[in-house]
């Protein structure tokens, strides 16, 4: 028997990418998961879908839970007979709170830990590189997969990550419509002033420093100059909120690629416009875990 008897399951944290200056660089997991179980059936791929994204994503081997777990068993060089599953998802799609690195990582660690010895085979630096090929940049994956708040980077061809604890009151404020990380993407330019690269490379050293021990410098850490200000035309009232807060003094950012605003605080949810939702929450020192 090549597989595991019976059902396994995952949670995935939501997570915030760049944070502001570290663009496909910086993220941090957050308190608020999807949950995704796995079997190997006889034949076939179903599911049973339930939450965020129930009535658009497909259910068939499109499915980008299925498509990271493929790629899995493509290099576990195990394939099952047949998969059943069934995904409980809260992570609201197209926000920028990494619901499509949430799904690979999910798929990824639940192909391992379907495959008997799994873990032995497959380390968690192997599957962080598939999980990134699969995301396009490291920056959600990275947390999503370990945890905490990450430093991410590309050497050559391999991703890599740095990752820290540490312990931060966030918000978050979710508009209604979606944008999609790829329109987003396409929004930047293909070069940027001298100036502005320098301007968030002294803030993204600074939001590791505020972040790890001087909270009271995060007004001036979350500045950015490289995305948010390019992609402020697909999401106007996002970017008019994010200012609105930073004139307040709230360390306010563009959670990932939007339209999800994220600030470094607890008690402002009187700010949240009308058919918006937000949510207090924290970092999440758990990444991706298997639910015994
Ligand atoms: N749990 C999921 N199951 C299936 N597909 C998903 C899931 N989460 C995300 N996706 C796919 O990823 C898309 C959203 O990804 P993206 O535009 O990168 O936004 P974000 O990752 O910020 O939510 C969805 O429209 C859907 O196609
Ligand atoms: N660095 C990426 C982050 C995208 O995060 P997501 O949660 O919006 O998918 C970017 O800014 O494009």
């Amino acid at each position: 028997m090549t597989f595991v008897d019976g059902p396994v399951t995952v949670r995935v944290p939501a997570t915030s990418a760049n944070l502001g200056p570290g663009f496909d660089s910086l993220g941090m997991a957050l308190t608020w998961y999807d949950e995704v179980t796995a079997e190997v059936t006889e034949s076939g791929l179903t599911f049973d879908i339930e939450g965020e994204g129930a009535d658009e994503v497909p259910r068939d081997e499109t499915h980008l839970l299925y498509r990271a777990m493929a790629a899995a068993f493509d290099l576990l060089a195990e394939h099952p007979s047949g998969l059943h599953l069934t995904c409980r998802n809260t992570i609201p799609h197209g926000r920028g709170l990494g619901s499509s690195a949430a799904a690979i990582v999910a798929g990824v660690v639940l192909a391992r830990a379907l495959v008997d010895g799994g873990e032995d085979r497959v380390d968690d630096r192997t599957l962080f590189g598939l999980a990134t090929d699969l995301e396009g940049h490291p920056d959600n994956v990275a947390p999503a997969l370990f945890g905490g708040f990450t430093i991410s980077w590309v050497d050559g061809a391999a991703p890599e990550t740095l990752r820290l604890d540490v312990d931060a009151d966030v918000t978050v404020f979710v508009p209604p419509e979606a944008v999609a990380t790829s329109v987003a993407r396409g929004l930047l330019p293909a070069q940027v002033p001298h100036g502005d690269a320098s301007f968030n490379a002294g803030r993204a050293a600074l939001l590791v420093a505020a972040l790890t021990g001087a909270p009271e410098r995060l007004i001036s850490a979350t500045e950015d100059r490289l995305h948010q200000t390019y992609r402020a035309e697909a999401m106007p009232e996002s970017y008019k909120l994010l200012r609105q807060l930073r004139v307040e003094g709230v360390p306010a950012v563009v959670s990932g690629a939007g339209p999800t605003v994220l600030a470094f605080a607890h008690g402002v949810g009187d700010r949240t416009p009308d058919g918006w939702v937000e949510r207090e929450l924290r970092v999440s020192s758990q990444g991706a875990a298997l639910v015994p």
